[in-house]
């Protein structure tokens, strides 16, 4: 999937390099074909034109008539044969599919086009970005020099709306309508080039976005602005009636209940995660007067001379950043060892995974037993957290593309089946590593106590997801944030509970009424349009 990752779109660049080439070549073939032709043309007027005097005349001479006869037998031949014959078009296809074929290169797809359009919008959503900047290249008051045009715009229109994110989809379709009047004024021929959209599309897509999005008044009026460029238009005719009696309807309705089905349903869980990945929703400095950094040692002989530098996030339940916790070489080395593994992620239990927009992300699983430099990565996991890695699980490396995220979710499995994770217990504590600098956005954000942690290249988080009496904490719900700029990587440990008695003893008394608040909250919860107004 070309959406979930950066690391795809150099093999694209690199095949559109040569693919442009390719185009090079078929020009100057069909350049020079156009020439032959030219000269061929030329001559057969020429000679026609001699003969249009008298008839008789010309072909009583036995050398015109021998002429005619040649031309027919040679002339005409050798250009539809060899001048026309020769298929550069053909030739030019041949060469590319070759090309995409080598290595078993998979083109991007509908599917992936929809998807990096999805993490667009989802982007502009959390991070409240207007699309009118967006448009012209500035995210976060960053000016990314990539201005949109027209086409890219009304493209992106048409796949959120698809997509069902209507409201964005109708300000993308806007902006195409004023890019497209602004580069039309730039050039005084009507552009021509491939690809190239026209109002009258833009506004068949606008007024039935706008209809759906229960603003039928503004449907009517892009159609009647679509009829009168093209009176015709069957879209548009069959649509008129439609858009004005809904339109009349809502002048004289009451209430106006039947909203679209077509909206994008987001839960006020959704709508949460994104305030606590945007800064909306913080932590009081009250709330944060007892956290502390500082150097740790876990009475481990070696970290006395080199401690964990621990950063406290949260106490209770206990959240911490480990900094500087995995070296270059290492992140090197786990990068190098994922490369051809890293796949979708695929969300829920084994049987019954699904292919899931809740998390867009590729991923990978490493042995420590079958990688050994994974040794000092797994004594260093045990130290800082004093754990067992015992019943842990492999590591697994991720990676988050254009928009990626991970949907609010818990690590733990609610309801445990005694042979489930190989019946080793619940996951009591993740361990989670950032392994590349992210530009902007991608925090692990854990909206129900109102917390981010910004990826940091190099330092680990650490957070449990067990109260003491193995009871399950329900306040830590967490996810990714969406990546606003970059890519964001990272590798995470679960450890289980089995083996950890002595390690992490367990209270007598049950604390899990601590977070019990948060178990039932948002669960069977209205969905919500809020969020479209
Ligand atoms: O990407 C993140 O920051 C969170 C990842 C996560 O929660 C997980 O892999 O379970
Ligand atoms: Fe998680």
């Amino acid at each position: 999937d070309y959406y979930t990752s950066i690391v795809s779109l150099f093999d694209l660049l690199e095949l559109e390099t040569k693919a442009i080439t390719y185009l090079e070549a078929y020009m100057e073939k069909m350049e020079a074909i156009s020439r032959q032709v030219n000269e061929t043309l030329n001559e057969l007027e020429q000679v026609s034109q001699e003969a249009e005097g008298d008839f008789y005349e010309h072909y009583s001479n036995p050398l015109n008539a021998y002429k005619i006869i040649r031309r027919f037998v040679i002339d005409w031949q050798n250009l539809n044969k060899t001048v026309l014959a020769d298929q550069p078009a053909l030739e030019y296809i041949a060469n590319l599919t070759a090309l995409v074929k080598r290595d078993g290169f998979k083109l991007p797809t509908d599917e992936d086009l929809l998807g990096a359009s999805k993490g667009l919008a989802r982007l502009q959503r959390t991070y409240q970005q207007e699309t009118v900047d967006v448009a012209a290249g500035d995210l976060m008051e960053m000016n990314l020099s990539s201005n949109f045009t027209a086409s890219e715009c009304f493209w992106l229109g048409r796949n959120l709306y698809s997509a069902g994110e209507l409201k964005y989809a109708a300000e993308w379709l806007i902006q195409a309508r004023i890019r497209l009047a602004e580069e039309m004024q730039e050039s005084y021929e009507p552009q021509e080039f491939i690809g190239q959209i026209t109002d009258v599309q833009i506004l068949e897509q606008l007024s039935i976005t706008m209809f759906y999005l229960g603003k039928s008044k503004l449907a009517l009026l892009f159609n009647e602005e679509l009829l009168a460029q093209d009176p015709n238009n069957v879209h548009g005719l069959r649509n008129r009636p439609i858009y004005s009696n809904k339109a009349l309807e809502e002048r004289y309705a009451i209430s106006n209940e039947d909203e679209s089905k077509k909206y994008l349903r987001r839960t006020e869980l959704d709508v949460l995660f994104d305030k606590t990945c945007n800064g909306e929703l913080q932590q009081t400095p009250r709330e944060k007067r007892r956290l502390r950094c500082r150097y740790v040692h876990n009475n481990v002989p070696f970290r006395f001379i080199a401690p964990f530098k621990k950063e406290e996030l949260n106490l209770d339940p206990s959240i911490s950043y480990y900094h500087e916790s995995i070296f270059e070489k290492e992140i090197e080395q786990i990068l190098n060892a994922t490369e051809d593994y890293v796949e979708r992620s695929m969300v829920g239990d084994l049987e019954n995974s699904t292919y899931s927009d809740v998390r867009t992300s590729q991923n990978a699983w490493l042995d420590f037993k079958e990688h050994p430099f994974l040794n000092n990565i797994a004594q260093r996991l045990k130290d800082a957290t004093g754990l067992s890695l015992e019943s842990g699980e492999h590591l697994q490396v991720a990676n988050y593309g254009i928009g990626g995220h991970y949907g609010a979710h818990y690590d733990f499995s609610e309801m445990l089946e005694t042979d489930e994770y190989g019946g080793q217990g619940n996951r009591i504590a993740t361990a989670l590593f950032y392994i590349n600098e992210v530009e902007l956005g991608g925090a692990t954000a854990f909206p129900y106590l109102r917390l981010t942690a910004p990826p940091i290249r190099g330092s680990m988080i650490v957070w449990y997801n067990l109260h003491k009496s193995l009871e399950l904490d329900y306040r830590t719900k967490h996810g990714g944030c969406p990546v606003l700029m970059g890519s964001k990587w990272i590798c995470n440990e679960w450890f289980h509970a089995t083996g950890q008695e002595f390690l992490r003893p367990c209270d007598k008394k049950k604390d899990g009424h601590k977070s019990i608040q948060w178990k039932d909250l948002y669960r069977n919860e209205e969905l919500s349009i809020a969020q479209l107004k």
